[in-house]
């Protein structure tokens, strides 16, 4: 039986909607720490309370939440094992906010987050540490503070990064999330996953956020909506191929259907760009679309629709962040 002692030590930077419930489901295994921002005030007061299809309703929990990462190691007795970024993927500032909590050669640090090449910046900034790269299927919503929406998928993809780094650390992080009875597959190279799940991201979180509207709406809009979505995942396609990671024409159009089974049950999905558009918050424009496009031009691959999507997100969020 594993007791404090030997329970993994699990800081969670980023306690959104996805970051809270995972820390609720890792918190029957780790000891469990929440860096908590807007919602602290509440997170201390009251605790979380989850609304999950999954995993039930009402579910209250209360981690141990701390401002940052500074005051979460003056209250830790011990190193932390994991530490685990599940805010928007920004690039720039986190690496230096986490690093207090980072210790040399010890702490892994985990990213469950969307998008493509959000991981190098902490492998710079740690080399001496596992990187621990997970894709995410968790739609969930955080409204208002310290109430978590949960819908009806959960799953964890991870693997190492770089591919090439030693296994055990994304290993033994897969195994404690299965231990929690969260869903979890380990991948010997979880990059090609990444790429998989993009297809739905870098098309259809700018589109909705740009449009304000559910992919469903989208879709119903014009006759022309349903060719150019598949256009904009053909292009995301051809670039992962560019990079040796391979998706089928079939699998593009599948990842199209699901959204256009869902309209006439008129179960629209709002992305979470869109969402982040709404509550005012800056955009993970680069991590899921900038990203895609310099890799794109990198290797040649024609891709003005997403061009043009990303220089329209990149001022969305530039203006985002002037108001
Ligand atoms: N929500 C979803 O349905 C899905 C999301 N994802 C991905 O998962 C990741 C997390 O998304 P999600 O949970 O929706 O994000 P949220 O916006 O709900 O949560 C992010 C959290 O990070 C906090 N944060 C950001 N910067 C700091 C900081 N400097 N110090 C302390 N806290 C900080 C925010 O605090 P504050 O409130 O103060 O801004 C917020 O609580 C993203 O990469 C997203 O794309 C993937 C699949 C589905
Ligand atoms: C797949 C989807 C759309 C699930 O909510 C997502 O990853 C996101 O909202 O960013």
């Amino acid at each position: 039986m594993m007791t404090s002692e030997t329970r993994p030590k699990i800081l969670l930077f980023g306690a959104g909607s996805v970051g809270t419930v995972y820390l609720w489901l890792l918190s029957r295994v780790a000891s469990t720490t929440a860096v908590c921002r807007s919602n602290y005030d509440i997170a201390k007061k009251n605790g979380f309370v989850i609304n999950s299809s999954i995993f039930g309703q009402n579910i209250e929990f209360e981690p141990d939440v701390v401002h940052d990462c500074e005051e979460a190691v003056s209250k830790a007795s011990a190193p932390f094992d994991y530490i685990i970024v599940c805010s928007k993927a920004i690039p720039g500032v986190v690496p230096q906010l986490i690093s207090p909590a980072v210790t040399l050669g010890h702490t892994a640090v985990v990213l469950v987050q969307n998008g493509v090449g959000i991981e190098k910046e902490y492998h710079e900034f740690f080399p001496e540490n596992p990187i621990i790269s997970a894709v995410v299927y968790l739609p969930a919503t955080q409204r208002p503070a310290g109430v978590i929406k949960h819908g009806e998928v959960e799953k964890l993809q991870i693997g190492s990064y770089p591919s090439f780094a030693p296994d055990q650390h994304a290993d033994a992080f897969t195994k404690l999330i299965q231990s929690a009875g969260g869903t979890a597959e380990f991948y010997e190279d979880v990059q090609p996953k990444r790429w998989f799940k993009l297809l739905v991201n870098a098309s259809w979180n700018p589109i909705c956020a740009l449009t304000l509207s559910k992919d469903t709406e989208v879709l119903s809009s014009s006759d022309e909506a349903s060719d150019v979505l598949l256009a904009v995942m053909l292009e995301i396609r051809d670039i992962a191929v560019a990079y040796g990671y391979n998706i089928t024409r079939e699998e593009v159009e599948y990842q199209l259907g699901r959204a256009q089974a869902r309209i006439p049950k008129n179960a629209g999905i709002e992305p979470s760009m869109l969402q982040d558009v709404q509550a005012g918050r800056r955009i993970e424009v680069e991590a899921i679309v900038g990203n895609v496009v310099r890799m794109g031009k990198e290797k040649g691959v024609l891709c003005v629709r997403l061009e043009m999507l990303y220089v329209l997100a990149k001022a969305l969020d530039s203006q985002i962040g002037r108001s």
